[in-house]
């Protein structure tokens, strides 16, 4: 394995790489990078957790440095926590170059992001939602000379799942240019991968890693085969034990609705688990500081939906547990690899119930592994078993008393106004942007 010089990259770079412990180039780095120096659209497909991100702030830092201008690289991604994440990796490498970055996503202020975009930052960070309402209702701002491309999660990007990006990938594309390279990377490319090829225009430089697993070798896959009505009671014994044995553990617990989320945290707190939460529910600000609390270990389990199952690199997550068993192999692969990251242990635990078999057998055929059975005393679980049903019971019973369904209701309705209503609130918004940019030039 070469070094990062002889990849290319300048010393400047190589130097910030250094400072952040990143010395030698992993594998997806290694053979990406020169490719995507030498000008190529790019599609990598590597493991999670193996440094795909890297893969492509580094180039298009190098790039940017030789010839800096604003708007110069666009990066989609599927979920806004994610797109903080990246922003911050282009932050931190691309210090030397003052560089000028721009968050767009939902759930914040979208006057100030209207400002920020018009002010030419060399790089956004965006979820296509997000940036397809700017670009609908603005034109302070112009992405006809952009270098680089990126999506990132391509395949969840394009694929039509409970949120469907297409139609605003559509508006986006509309306004780039077509001379651009397009770079395109996930764990999990090969499913979409036509269509993905139609985006990347220019005989895209194809790299997959060669391997017959498709989960790191660091991470030890296990499942609890248990009746539905035991679950939380494994679950509760499980972090329990993990409680009991371990100091230093984070656990991210993902489960299938915003409801389910919110029962496992109010149940573990019961128990008195340092327990926060993450779904879609949520408001934008309350989701950014749970995620930060939980990355500074003042919480260490966070339980979520799959809003949190791409891309979040935290490194002190040593066990992900799946309290249902994911439908799709993709998914799990996902989940499963928000451990085990950049050549650390880790380990993952399925609670598999009699109907989930079959999810199991296509999952375990689809990563080219089995899953081993994950020891536990039942006799341990049994104890616990009534406590624990009681506790959820009463946390169920708490929450029909909140508002908290009436809130989905409302989430759901705000929705359709949205999608009926757009060109009034974007009018709306784009008053209130000139209104705000009128007084900040005259203060
Ligand atoms: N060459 C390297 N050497 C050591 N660590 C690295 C290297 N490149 C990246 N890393 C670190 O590895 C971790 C995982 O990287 P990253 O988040 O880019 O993974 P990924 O491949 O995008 O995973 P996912 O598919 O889950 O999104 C990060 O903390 C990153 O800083």
């Amino acid at each position: 394995m070469g070094d990062f010089s002889s990849l290319g990259l300048s010393d400047w770079l190589v130097k910030q790489c250094k400072q952040l412990g990143i010395n030698k180039p992993t594998p997806v780095q290694e053979n990406c990078m020169p490719a995507i120096l030498q000008g190529r659209d790019c599609m990598g497909c590597a493991k999670t957790g193996s440094g795909k991100t890297a893969a492509f702030v580094l180039p298009v830092l190098q790039k940017l440095s030789e010839d800096p201008y604003g708007i110069f690289c666009l990066v989609l991604t599927p979920t806004r926590s994610l797109a903080y994440q990246i922003a911050e990796q282009f932050r931190v490498l691309g210090k030397p170059l003052g560089l000028k970055d721009c968050i767009i996503v939902g759930g914040m202020d979208m006057v100030t992001q209207a400002l920020e975009l018009s002010n030419q930052p060399h790089v956004v960070v965006a979820t296509p939602g997000r940036l397809a309402d700017h670009i609908r209702s603005s034109n302070t701002f112009s992405m006809k000379r952009i270098q680089f491309l990126i999506l990132d999660e391509a395949d969840r990007l394009l694929e039509q799942g409970c949120t469907d990006f297409t139609k605003d990938l559509e508006v986006i594309l509309e306004i780039l240019p077509a001379k651009r390279q397009t770079l395109l990377f996930s764990a999990t490319l090969t499913d979409t991968l036509q269509e993905l090829k139609s985006i990347a225009m220019n005989k895209p430089f194809f790299w997959e890693s060669k391997s017959e697993t498709r989960t790191v070798e660091e991470l030890d896959q296990r499942y609890i085969l248990t009746p539905e009505k035991v679950k939380d009671a494994y679950l509760v014994h499980l972090i329990q034990t993990f409680t009991d044995e371990h100091d230093d553990w984070s656990i991210i617990i993902f489960t299938n609705t915003c409801k389910s989320c919110q029962i496992l945290t109010m149940m573990l707190r019961e128990f008195n688990f340092p327990t926060i939460s993450l779904h879609s529910m949520m408001k934008q600000k309350q989701r950014f500081a749970n995620l930060a609390k939980f990355k500074a270990s003042v919480y260490k389990i966070l339980i979520a939906t799959d809003v949190a199952a791409r891309g979040l690199d935290i490194p002190t997550v040593q066990v992900v547990i799946n309290h249902n068993t994911p439908g799709l192999p993709k998914i799990y692969i996902h989940r499963v690899g928000r451990t085990a990251r950049a050549g650390r242990n880790g380990v993952s635990i399925t609670l598999v119930t009699q109907y989930d078999i079959h999810l199991i057998h296509s999952i375990e055929e689809q990563i080219q592994t089995k899953l081993k059975e994950y020891p536990v005393v039942e006799k341990e679980v049994l104890k616990i078993l009534t406590q624990v049903n009681v506790t959820r019971r009463e946390c169920e019973i708490k929450l029909e008393s909140t508002d908290f369904d009436e809130k989905r209701e409302i989430n759901k309705r705000k929705q359709l106004i949205l999608e009926g209503k757009v060109k009034i609130i974007k009018s709306i918004e784009m008053f209130l942007f000139y209104e705000s940019a009128l007084q900040q030039c005259c203060i």
